[in-house]
């Protein structure tokens, strides 16, 4: 018997899955709607599919976007500077990979230059590129570490992220207070104890807020 499922069209092809047109989107969606027990075609709902399919291209766009791309525009003449640059408290959000609820929380990334500099909003466009996508949250860290590293080559990266799981929060376990920390340390970061002292002494919560919900 040859039944053709969705998940059929979704055969896997060289280049991934075939990305569905919108229609089938907004279908699966209104699939979505009925089985939680509701009627897509009441006068409130009838435009959701329409708009979660909008709502999902702005939270998923990271995977349209090219991290390595944005890092490519660095700046030499930075006077002889060999001290750590630090963006601290980039938001961070993103969507679990295992129920597709948010992830919200903040990123913490630093590097030790070497002869070049980034324009300082690209560590933040990276951050987002990868946050934008399905994701766990140690995978996520390693990605914006390993890329700076990798594009830069810089004398080492660190990069911790503290996030609150909305998967632990409002279903499952029931945690809302608890949030998880993960860091990626490359370089002089991993290696040199003071390099990370130093780190970690500017990222304290002493100097940053708590971590939104
Ligand atoms: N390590 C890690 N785990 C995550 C992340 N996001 C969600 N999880 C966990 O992924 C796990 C999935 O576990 P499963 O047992 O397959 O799913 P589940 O039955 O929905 O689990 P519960 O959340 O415990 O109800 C859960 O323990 C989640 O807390 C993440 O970023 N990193
Ligand atoms: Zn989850």
């Amino acid at each position: 018997m040859n039944v053709h499922t969705p998940a059929d069209k979704l055969a896997k092809t060289e280049s991934g899955p075939e990305k569905p047109s919108r229609a089938e989107a907004e279908a699966a969606i209104r699939t979505l709607l009925l089985w939680a027990g509701e009627d897509p075609e009441r006068e409130g709902l009838k435009d959701t599919p329409a708009r979660v399919a909008r709502a999902y291209e702005e939270f998923f766009k990271g995977y349209a976007e090219d991290p390595v791309a944005l890092l490519t525009r660095t700046f030499e003449e930075i006077e002889g500077y060999d001290e750590m640059v630090v963006l601290r408290d980039i938001r961070i959000e993103s969507h679990c990979e295992h129920h597709m609820v948010p992830i919200i929380g903040r990123a913490h990334v630093a590097y030790l230059p070497g002869t070049r500099v980034v324009g300082i909003s690209k560590l933040a466009r990276v951050v987002d590129a990868y946050a934008r996508r399905f994701q766990i949250q140690e995978k996520l860290t390693a990605q914006i570490a390993n890329t700076i590293q990798d594009v830069l080559q810089p004398r080492g990266v660190a990069v911790v992220i503290e996030a609150n799981h909305q998967c632990m929060s409002t279903r499952g376990v029931h945690k809302p207070g608890a949030s998880m920390v993960t860091s990626r340390m490359l370089g002089a970061f991993r290696d040199d104890p003071s390099t990370r002292k130093e780190f970690l002494a500017i990222i304290s919560p002493r100097n940053c807020g708590p971590v939104e919900a």
